[in-house]
């Protein structure tokens, strides 16, 4: 019987609501992989409702757990890392040295970094310490980086002119590190105002998505993670990259689609829930390149 994978994911708890892990560890369970989440924070709902209460985990935390999870025997059977928010700099070096000590127990652990900085214009956004962390740190040894176009900007220090230049900027991301680059959102003049595009960018090739942009009234937040989650899911069970980039971009669709139907602000992960393990369309990746 194949033996079914396991995955720490470290990044924000909402009790009600979803973004961060509350966005993606029951689709990722849904698709057949075992989670293991630790909450970097525990919120009442995610920051975009401009309120909220709750506590950010010490950063001495996290390799706690880690050790807790090696103590007992279990850290080597860890097949991946993701990781999302990052409160500080110093939770994202804790969070470094807990894959150092997983890749050192078992060496083909991936480690799947979402660079997450926030939404500048909608208020909210991560100290200059953390994207200078990122950057300077966390790409060089993520295996998967998976930024929004404002996130590739923010580590271009520029914004594109046009999609050859995401793609460009998405090359230059993939020299700090990464096996693979996967933009999840892609903005540049000219863009198609009815399309949503994402990008793959690996050392083999490049792979241009578009599926649906779907109206909402306010847009809705944990997309991103939900993203990223599921791509590593479906690299974690044996698709190809380009087959795990196209079944997220199918998968959050469905999500999307629920959603807008149900006119929810919260992602509408239950109620999708087979739609996300078996969607119904499938977004075809084009290869394209400079
Ligand atoms: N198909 C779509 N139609 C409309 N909006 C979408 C679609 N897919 C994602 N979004 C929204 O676009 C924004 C950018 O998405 P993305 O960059 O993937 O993730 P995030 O900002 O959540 O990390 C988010 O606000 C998300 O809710
Ligand atoms: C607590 C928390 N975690 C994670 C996120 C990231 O969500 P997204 O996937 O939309 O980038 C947000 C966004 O507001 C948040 O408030
Ligand atoms: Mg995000």
């Amino acid at each position: 019987m194949k033996r079914t994978p396991h995955l720490l994911a470290i990044q924000s708890h909402v009790v009600f609501g979803h973004a961060g892990n509350s966005a993606a560890v029951f689709p990722m369970q849904r698709v057949g992989v075992n989670v293991w989440p630790l909450n970097t924070v525990q919120f009442s709902n995610h920051t975009q409702y401009g309120q909220w209460t709750g506590e950010v985990l010490a950063p001495h935390q996290i390799p706690d757990l880690v050790e807790g999870i090696a103590a007992i025997g279990e850290l080597g059977n860890c097949d991946a890392v993701l990781s999302g928010y990052l409160g500080s700099a110093a939770q994202g070096r804790a969070i470094l040295t807990g894959v150092a000590r997983i890749k050192s127990m078992n060496p083909k652990a991936l480690y799947l970094c979402d660079p997450v900085m926030g939404h500048p214009e909608k208020g909210c956004s991560v100290p200059a310490e953390v994207s200078d962390f990122l950057l300077e740190e966390a790409a060089a040894v993520a295996d998967f980086m998976c930024p929004n176009q404002l996130e590739l900007d923010s580590f271009s220090g520029r914004k594109p002119q046009s999609l050859f230049d995401c793609l460009a900027m998405a090359r230059a991301l993939l020299t700090r590190g990464p096996k693979a680059v996967l933009v999840k959102h892609l903005d540049y003049p000219g863009k198609t105002p009815d399309v949503f595009e994402m990008l793959l960018v690996t050392a083999e090739g490049s792979w241009h998505l578009q599926r649906p942009l779907l109206a909402f009234p306010r847009q809705p937040v944990g997309v991103g993670d939900l993203t990223s989650g599921l791509f590593l899911a479906r690299v974690l069970l044996g698709d190809s990259l380009v087959a795990a980039f196209e079944f997220a971009a199918s998968a959050v669709h469905e999500v999307l689609l629920e959603t807008q139907a149900c006119a929810s602000y919260e992602l509408e992960l239950v109620r999708a829930q087979d739609r996300i393990a078996h969607p119904r369309v499938r977004f075809e990746a084009t290869s394209i390149s400079l």
